[in-house]
């Protein structure tokens, strides 16, 4: 099972934001979520990826529980904001990030950093970075260690046409080795392009919206 969600409830600030969600992923591919905005597709994503922790119910990834202090392992995420180190250059802020997890060698790191348009010798700070640039960035710290399960939060956020085609490849070159890639979009032509699967966040609850496969 590579995403188990058993009958998660997360209540914030006294709102029921997901209500008893049950959801599994058995088969590798690309999964979209679609909602209105404020329907909580980040706030599942965020309990996938051991950020939030359910009030009732519990989420695995790969079989192992997540939350509480465990993050899914194999794992990359892009969540909206990505934070990185304003005054460190792009290289460093990924080779920071790989230090810290002590898996990824530097020529692996330009390599990502190339697959998602920017520059591995741009010695510029990330804070001199436009808005789609650092959303370039947040794509490469998420896959730069392969992961076996994708979170992608709104990846086309800010991002231009080259950017949108750049990563749309990476997506289905992921796909193709294997990856699981769950993607959070308000884009009905990457939801379309893109997904084999596709779920709706409604009042808290999700359901299969459109399915291909
Ligand atoms: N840390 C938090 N504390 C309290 N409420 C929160 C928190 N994070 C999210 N929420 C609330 O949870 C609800 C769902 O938010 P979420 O960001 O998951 O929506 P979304 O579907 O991702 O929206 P969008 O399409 O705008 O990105 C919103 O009402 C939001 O205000």
């Amino acid at each position: 099972m590579i995403v188990e969600m058993v009958n998660v409830t997360k209540d914030m600030k006294g709102h029921k934001i997901l209500n008893g969600i049950n959801f599994t992923i058995e088969t590798p591919g690309v999964y979209g979520v679609v909602g209105r905005n404020g329907s909580g597709k980040s706030v599942l994503f965020k309990t996938i990826a051991g950020l939030l922790q359910p009030t009732i119910g519990n989420v695995k990834v790969f079989g192992e529980l997540v939350g509480k202090g465990s993050f899914p392992k194999d794992f990359g995420a892009l969540f909206d904001t990505p934070g990185f180190v304003p005054r460190y250059s792009a290289l460093d802020n990924l080779k920071l990030l790989a230090s810290i997890k002590g898996v990824v060698k530097e020529e692996e790191i330009r390599e990502v950093i190339k697959v998602v348009g920017l520059e591995p010798d741009d010695r510029r700070p990330v804070r001199k970075y436009s808005l789609g640039m650092k959303q370039r960035l947040g794509i490469a710290q998420a896959i730069m260690e392969h992961p076996k399960l994708l979170v992608l939060d709104e990846p086309m956020n800010g991002l231009d046409e080259s950017g949108v085609q750049e990563v749309r490849k990476v997506i289905n070159e992921f796909k193709s080795e294997g990856t699981t890639v769950l993607l959070a979009s308000h884009n009905r032509e990457d939801i379309e392009l893109l997904c084999d699967q596709v779920y709706l966040m409604e009042q808290g609850e999700l359901r299969v919206f459109r399915e291909d496969v």
